[in-house]
This record gives structure tokens, sequence and C-alpha cells, in this order.
């Protein structure tokens, strides 16, 4: 069998007179941690929204755990197993934590909205399955002791995690983080670094948009490199280290030096 978790081939995507994407494709095996690099504007955020069903592309064909699928809509991309974090944190600032992460974990529950309402013994049960299943993933990602508090009172590094747990509670066959390390001091990003070995070791599948060269050098097993919408590089992040073409648009005369 494969271990083929996503398979992007041919995504391109115009505004106007801008071509964001250009023929662009991925695959990513189980257990990778992939990383999608690049200048800004390099076209990465928008390679996330096709996939994840934000952005309608142009053309594309995508095949997640070796099953054709249509991103067109992101909760139907959510529950085909595709899980991700924004950028810009999106969390539901008032809701505490745990309700944070109990809200991705409702994807994959099934009584329903007749369940809810009539509070019925599987409803119930399913609630407090769905509790505990959030506090262990608050647990897993570090910040437990802050199931109560509202979201908007945790630190910036804190938020990104409690993204991680939601992301988590979903299930997902591939998790997708925007620039995860954006914002944070060298201790969190040590911290976040850690917590993403740890998510692949379990077995989870990773991709990556992160500027933190080091981050991503340290991490991937593979790397993606955009520019101008286009792949120019794809391997190792050695190989993409060593690349000229990347070396110029994107890492700089400086890490040629000292590479
Ligand atoms: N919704 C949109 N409408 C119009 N243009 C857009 C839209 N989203 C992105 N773009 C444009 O597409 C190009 C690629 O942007 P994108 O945000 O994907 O780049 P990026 O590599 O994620 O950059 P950054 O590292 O700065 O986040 C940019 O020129 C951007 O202005």
């Amino acid at each position: 069998m494969s271990d083929t978790v996503l398979r992007v081939q041919g995504v391109s995507k115009r505004f106007g007179g801008l071509q964001a994407l250009s023929d662009v494709g991925i695959t990513i095996h189980k257990g990778q941690v992939y990383g999608l690099i690049g200048p800004n504007g390099a076209g990465k955020t928008t390679f996330f929204n096709v996939i994840t069903g934000l952005y309608t592309p142009d053309s594309g064909s995508f095949e997640l755990g070796g099953t054709p699928y249509r991103p067109e809509a992101v909760h139907q991309v959510a529950k085909q197993g595709i899980a991700r974090t924004f950028q810009n944190i999106r969390l539901f600032a008032e809701m505490t934590a745990l309700e944070n992460v109990m809200v991705g974990r409702h994807v994959r529950t099934h009584s329903g909205l007749v369940g809810a309402i009539f509070r019925t013994a599987s409803f119930k049960a399913e609630e407090a399955a769905i509790t505990q299943r959030a506090q262990e993933l608050l647990d897993y990602v570090g910040i437990g002791h802050y199931a109560e508090y509202k979201a908007r009172t945790l630190s910036y590094g804190d938020q990104r995690r409690l993204e991680i747990a939601r992301a988590l509670a979903t299930d997902p066959k591939l998790i997708a983080l925007d620039e995860p390390a954006a914002g944070m001091n060298a201790t969190e990003k040590v911290v976040l670094r850690e917590l993403i070995d740890r998510i692949r070791n379990d077995g989870r599948t990773i991709l990556l948009i992160e500027h933190d060269v080091k981050l991503v050098m340290g991490l991937c097993d593979r790397v993606t490199v955009l520019d101008y919408g286009k792949a120019i590089a794809e391997g190792t992040p050695a190989e993409v280290q060593r690349n000229e073409q990347v070396i110029e648009a994107y890492l700089g005369a400086g890490h040629k030096a000292t590479a």
C-alpha cells in the first residue's frame, strides 16, 4: 500500500493579472514533515488556501490518502482529513482553551443537532469523551493548566500551541501549519520545534510554511521552494540549501558564504 498522504499536481491560481501559482505540485509521505518555503508573496499561503478549500484553484488534481478529493469547502476538507492553523491566529477569543479544542473535535462526532437539542444519552457520553480528549490534547501541547482560561488571555506562543491542539483534535491525516513560529521568541521556538518533532514521531504527517530557515532545515524531511508562484526546487533541506537558484531567490548570498 502506498504511504502517500497528499499528492497535489498542477495547481494554478490567478488573481486578476497576477499568476499567484503556476503548475505547483507536491507529494507528502506518511510521517514526513514537509516544508514550503520562499520569499514574501511567493504563493505559499495561496497554496495552503487552495489545498484546504479556502480558494478555488484554476487547475489542479488532489489526492488525500490515495483518494481523490475536491478542495471546495473548508469544513469538507477538514472532514476528509486536513487540519490547519493560520498565519494570523484564528481562535474563538472569548471561549476557553478547552472549548476551542472541543470545537475541533466536533468535526468527528456523530450525535448531531438532534442529539444536542434533546441531550440524549449518546450525546452526553460523546460530550464527556470530547472533553476528556480535548484536555489530553491540551496536556499534549503543554498548556493543559490553561484549560479554563479564555483563549485571548494566553500568550502568543500558547495561542499557537492551542491552534495546533485544535487541529489535532480533528484526527487529521495531514496537519498544515502556516508560519507556526511567527512572532515567537527563541525559547518558544525551541518548545515549538520539540512539539512538531513529537507530533511527527507519534505518526502524524505535517506540512509547514515557515520563514525561520533554521527551524525548517532542522525539522523538515523534504522542502519545496516557491518563487513567484513556481516551484523552483524540491528536495532534502541539504539539497535545497545548495541549490543556486534557491540561494539567489531566497536564502541570500550571506547564506552561501556560511553554508
Ligand atoms: N485573495 C487575494 N487576492 C488577490 N491577490 C492575492 C490574494 N491572496 C494572495 N494574493 C497575492 O498572491 C501572491 C502570493 O501571495 P501569498 O500570500 O500566497 O504569498 P506567501 O508566499 O504566503 O507570502 P508571505 O510569506 O508574505 O505570507 C501575492 O502577490 C499576493 O498579493
